[in-house]
């Protein structure tokens, strides 16, 4: 089988992340104005009494009138956290914030993580059932068995919203759909398949729960624990939920029960399997080592032993993750939606189901963008990822069928069709974008200078660039300091990061001659060239890029932005036929826009305008995009008139000579832009949607626009990024930091102007 380049990183890493800015990973926004007096009147006393006498009136106005239908509440006592066993409530809390996060980030589903210290179901129901009704649904996690039993089904029966152990459901819904699929791909039937699943908690027993409502006959289900094999008449380390699949066998041990099966679950502990047990088992075993973090069995083990297994783990850097993120998102969307008040067996297999189909399903341009290679049903995809855009559009719906069709939804879709529209604005589209850009450069790394070696972030994310399998780092820098500087930040470098003293480089003859042809016309010496060459980093770490010595290169952390950029220009030009411009991708509110030129020309001409907007455009086709560019300016379709409208109006004209393969427009404001209801009011406007790429009449107003909007819109902006030239450079932010220097690396190997 083959392995996907895992995206390691150190535990210093993992730290830095969480402790990172603002310490967590979660805040609250305020989705209303605050801002007058009268808002504070209407948010607050006195207006608020107004809602609160009509959800007093009738409770299901709480949904139209308060956050509870976009809420979900993520509840642990922290007695089973992923495969680490009982570490406490608080040791949960950021599993709790990051499945809070995943349900913003995947279904737009907001959502908060408490962790309620007790290890007593009585005390935890109780804590619950009082807390439960601001919220629309309750996602229970890492609660141990048999307690979690306990309390999923009391707090199912006091309350009237869904309550879902996703440790229990998500886990067997994603692990149901892609066993559908293995079976069908290794020719099983359902009815003959003889499947062990090692753990008999939370995740175990409800697998096994579903698998049997699926169809399985139960006698050839074999279930066990930390004592083995759960048979009719065992006594030691039982409780009433394993006694419900203890079945009549002669095995006593994993060891005895996997010779021959057809299917191994893993949902306990990492290392419980061995390769003689994957050895002994049937011809095409199928194996789900689910234990986070680390399964029971690894997938190169496996390999070691047998080439016919269909393998799949929870992790996300190997094919096939069968891990409930791919689901409690989307489940829990329909349900939702639907306002449904309860998640029951009806809807979870029509999750498993809408699951294991858009496996099957070929896969479209915007799907194959995102994983960077056309996935095909077999036996490393038996299941979608999920970077996957369709999962929203198609999971939700499937489960509010399956509610309204039970009587459980208290709101029933009307159209299904605009529902399965809405889901899809609902989708964050840059992470996908990004996502795009990293699984390209992984199946084809690229050699990338890091100019400013010597710099502690800049180190820690060449670090970083290598880990994630991007490539390989070129540290500009010397060798001691740098060495020095890693140290100190506790920082390893190992393979994959070259240090490069440019002083002591051989190739410094060949960058020499090279740049002095180019600058002995402009007023330099050679010995003006000797010393550029040898002394500073942004000409030294350019000239690798343009002899080919690196794929690309990324500056700017110590250095202005002009700066940076004369130093490049020195050595590289505008790719012929093109114009340099900066292009920023501002996402905001689930929307992702271009904008330009954030960079370069300060006064566009009309003429300019046009090529702008041509480049542009170039860059969103290579982000999977079909661009839509709005011409902006104060005026909309000439009015008000004004003197920069005139360039835009002119640009237009030029695009309209010029033929252009892509959808312009403008002049027009940028509310026309983006709002079609404003648009609406132009029926000659030959845009078909909201603009996504926003042409600016001029480098201030695309500069300060994109800057507010990240200070006072939340919005967050990557960029500007350099395009047109003729070699990939990409200049950061001074002062950026890691995550950002790396995501820059990536974009400049990446190339994002083709
Ligand atoms: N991929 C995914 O999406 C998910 C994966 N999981 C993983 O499943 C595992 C169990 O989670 P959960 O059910 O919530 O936890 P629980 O604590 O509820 O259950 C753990 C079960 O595993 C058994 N067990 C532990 N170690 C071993 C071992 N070495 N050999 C055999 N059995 C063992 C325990 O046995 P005993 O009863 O004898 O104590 C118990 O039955 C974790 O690793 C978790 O990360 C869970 C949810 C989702
Ligand atoms: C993924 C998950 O929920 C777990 O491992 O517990
Ligand atoms: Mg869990």
């Amino acid at each position: 089988m083959s392995k996907r380049p895992r995206p390691t990183f150190t535990e210093q890493e993992a730290l830095l992340f969480h402790s990172s800015g603002r310490p967590g990973k979660l805040e609250i926004v305020a989705t209303k104005p605050m801002a007058t007096q009268r808002d504070l009147s209407l948010a607050y006393s006195p207006g608020v009494a107004v809602p609160v006498l009509a959800i007093a009136d009738d409770p299901q106005k709480a949904y139209d009138l308060t956050t509870k239908g976009n809420f979900v509440a993520v509840i642990t006592n922290g007695t089973a956290i992923l495969g680490l066993g009982n570490r406490g409530a608080l040791a949960a809390k950021p599993v709790m914030e990051g499945k809070s996060v995943l349900f913003k980030r995947f279904a737009d589903i907001d959502s908060i993580d408490l962790e309620v210290s007790t290890e007593d179901p009585d005390e935890f129901i109780n804590c619950v059932k009082f807390l439960g009704a601001g919220w629309g649904g309750i996602n229970l996690e890492d609660i141990k068995a048999p307690e979690c039993f306990i309390i999923e089904q009391k707090l199912r029966e006091l309350m009237d919203i869904p309550v879902f152990h996703d440790d229990q459901h998500g886990t067997a819904i994603i692990s149901a759909a892609g066993l559908i699929n293995a079976l069908e791909m290794t020719g099983r039937d359902i009815k003959s398949t003889k499947l062990v699943c090692n753990g008999a908690g939370a995740a175990g027993i409800a697998c096994l729960e579903l698998l049997r409502a699926i169809g399985f006959p139960p006698n050839n289900l074999i279930l066990c624990d930390t004592k083995g094999v759960i048979y009719k008449g065992r006594t030691d380390g039982m409780n009433q939920w394993k006694s419900g699949y203890a079945v009549e066998t002669e095995a006593r041990t994993l060891e005895d029960a996997l010779k021959g099966a057809d299917v191994f679950y893993g949902l306990s502990a990492k290392g419980a399997v061995t390769k003689e047990m994957v050895k002994s088992m049937a011809a095409k075993p199928i194996i789900f080592a689910m234990a986070n973090p680390d399964p029971e069995i690894t997938a190169e083990e496996v390999a070691e032993v047998r080439d016919d297994a269909i393998m799949a783990t929870g992790r996300s850097d190997y094919p096939n993750q069968i891990n409930n993120v791919l689901g409690f998102p989307f489940i829990f969307r329909g349900a939702l939606d639907v306002r449904a008040s309860t998640i029951n067996m009806e809807m979870k297999i029509a999750a498993a189901r809408a699951l294991a189909e858009l496996a099957r399903e070929d896969v479209p341009d915007e799907v194959a963008a995102t994983y960077g290679t056309r996935l095909k049903f077999g036996p490393e995809y038996i299941i979608p990822t999920p970077f996957d855009p369709r999962l929203m559009s198609s999971i939700p719906p499937a489960v509010a069928q399956a509610a309204m069709d039970t009587g459980v939804a208290r709101k029933p879709i009307e159209d299904m069709e605009a529902y399965k529209h809405q889901l899809n604005a609902r989708r964050d589209p840059i992470a996908g974008t990004l996502q795009q850009v990293y699984t390209k450069l992984r199946r084809s790394p690229k050699r990338v200078a890091f100019a400013e070696g010597e710099e502690e972030q800049v180190i820690r994310a060449a670090a970083s660039f290598v880990a994630q399998g991007l490539g390989t780092a070129l540290l500009v820098g010397r060798e001691d300091r740098v060495k020095a500087t890693a140290t100190e930040a506790g920082i390893e470098l190992g393979d994959g990061i070259e240090i490069i003293n440019a002083r002591l480089s051989n190739r410094n003859g060949v960058y020499i001659n090279y740049l002095y042809e180019r600058l002995q016309r402009h007023g330099f010496l050679l010995r003006d060239v000797q010393r550029l060459v040898n002394t500073d980093r942004n000409h030294f770490a350019s000239l690798m890029v343009a002899n080919g010595d690196a794929d690309a290169m990324v500056t700017g952390v110590t250095r202005n932005f002009s700066v940076a950029l004369e130093d490049v220009r020195r050595v590289i030009d505008p790719k012929p036929g093109h114009r340099v411009i900066g292009v920023s991708l501002v996402v905001a509110r689930g929307r992702t826009v271009l904008v330009a030129d954030t960079a370069i020309t300060e006064l566009p001409t009309g003429e300019e305008l046009a090529e702008i907007a041509i480049e542009a455009a170039g860059v969103a086709k290579r982000f999977g995009y079909v661009p839509r560019v709005g011409m902006l300016a104060f005026s909309t379709f000439g009015h008000p008139a004004g003197e920069r409208s005139e360039k835009v109006i002119e640009a237009v004209k030029i695009l309209d000579q010029r033929r252009v393969d892509f959808e312009y427009e403008g002049d027009m404001a940028a509310d026309v832009a983006l709002n079609p209801d404003l648009a609406a009011a132009y029926p000659f406007n030959r845009l078909s949607g909201p603009a996504n790429v926003l042409v600016m009449p001029a480098f201030h107003s695309a500069s300060i626009s994109t800057k507010m909007l990240q200070e006072l819109g939340g919005a967050t902006v990557i960029g500007p990024l350099l395009v047109g030239l003729d070699r990939p450079v990409q200049l950061v932010q001074l002062g950026a930091k890691d995550t950002q220097i790396v995501n820059m690396a990536a974009l400049a190997a990446f190339n994002v102007s083709g």
